[in-house]
């Protein structure tokens, strides 16, 4: 059945069930003019936003309906995550084309839904419409951190340590074998299709005074340059400690690829990258999941990379530029 079939009411009656996974905060979900909701003392409250734009995020070739869902609600959770937040609640909205099938947007509910069950994230309302042009959906997600305690982008000092989370450039690796219709490669195309925000490091560095954070949407170089940029320092990595999986490396070589601008400008990652006190180099060396790539130091906002031939090369802020991207 399509959702025309269906109407506005008949729709948001079949995705309304199954929402609320943190109902303590909850006086009122989906169903009144607003939600209301309980915020936690001694908290700050956070707020983002993410949309997917279909043939611009994902595609019938890249990602199914259920991943659609997750990966919308990992966008968003990445950006609490970033903060070193907990996320709380989520309203979601849908343009749909009149013809778009219900199960299909059933399944990228049950994707949504899947995602704020396992980050006890509330789903709390949206808004349903009907569009001439693709679909779009959107989530504004609200988030809490202990008050004052938020690691913004701005905090970087000099003596620093750059630090990134688990390996970088898999969801742009995953993307191009998905495209070239590679078989196996399951590891980078999961990155791609249902990338898992966060949360836990994003905690743990916060608890652990880390002074800046940013997730990776639009690749490394753009995350560390808007680091650079907000705290008005100097940033420089190593071309050999960025952690990449060996599934990355073996599709570079297939596909004749780049492994090292999926890593540096790929995006969609939602690793965190960030700077902490120098003092936590051996905490740091005991968490298998984070690794230092680089230091801060003084000088103008700007990324640099010392490569593996012994050269240093200034990295640019090229991530992903919806306004400059050509597909
Ligand atoms: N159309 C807009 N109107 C107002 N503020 C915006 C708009 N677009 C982005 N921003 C704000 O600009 C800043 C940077 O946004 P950006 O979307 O680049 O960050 P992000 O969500 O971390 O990255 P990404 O969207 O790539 O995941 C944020 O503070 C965001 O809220
Ligand atoms: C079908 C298809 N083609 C290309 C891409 C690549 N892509 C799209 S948006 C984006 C940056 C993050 O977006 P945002 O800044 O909105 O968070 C990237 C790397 C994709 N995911 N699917
Ligand atoms: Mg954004
Ligand atoms: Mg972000
Ligand atoms: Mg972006």
């Amino acid at each position: 059945m399509k959702v025309s079939e269906r109407g506005e009411f008949g729709f948001i009656d079949d995705i309304k069930s199954n929402t609320i996974f943190n109902p303590a905060t909850i006086v009122q979900g989906i169903g009144d003019d607003t939600a209301v909701y309980r915020v936690t003392e001694g908290y700050d409250q956070l707020i983002t936003t993410d949309m997917m734009v279909n043939g611009i995020h994902f595609s019938e070739v890249t990602t199914i309906p259920f991943d659609v869902g997750y990966r919308l609600g990992a966008a968003n959770i990445s950006d609490i995550a970033a903060m070193g937040g907990e996320p709380r609640q989520a309203v979601i909205a849908a343009a749909m084309p009149v013809d778009t099938e219900v199960a299909y947007m059933e399944a990228v509910y049950d994707g949504f839904k899947s995602i704020c069950q396992k980050y006890n994230v509330n789903i709390v309302g949206g808004d349903t419409v009907t569009t001439t042009g693709p679909l779009v959906l959107n989530v504004t997600l609200v988030g809490e951190v202990p008050k004052g305690k938020a690691v913004l982008r701005s905090g970087a000092q000099v003596g620093d340590l750059v630090i990134v989370t688990n390996t970088i450039g898999n969801a742009a690796a995953g993307l191009a074998v998905l495209l070239a219709k590679q078989k196996s490669f399951d590891f980078i195309k999961e990155c791609h299709q249902r990338p898992e925000p966060q949360v836990p490091l994003g905690r743990w560095l916060r608890e652990h005074k880390a002074t800046s954070l940013n997730d990776i949407s639009d690749g490394l170089g753009n995350e560390l340059n808007e680091i650079a940029k907000a705290s008005g320092v100097t940033i420089e990595i190593d071309e050999t400690k960025l952690p990449l999986h060996e599934e990355l490396q073996e599709a570079a070589k297939i596909l004749s690829a780049n492994s090292l601008d999926w890593a540096l400008f790929g995006g969609e990652d939602f690793q965190l990258t960030g700077t902490v006190p120098a003092v936590l180099a051996d905490t740091i060396e005991m968490q298998p999941h984070i690794h230092v790539i680089g230091r801060v130091v003084t000088g103008p906002s700007k990324v640099l990379m010392h490569k593996a031939d012994g050269e240093t090369r200034l990295i640019e802020s090229k991530g992903y530029d919806h306004f400059k991207h050509k597909s």
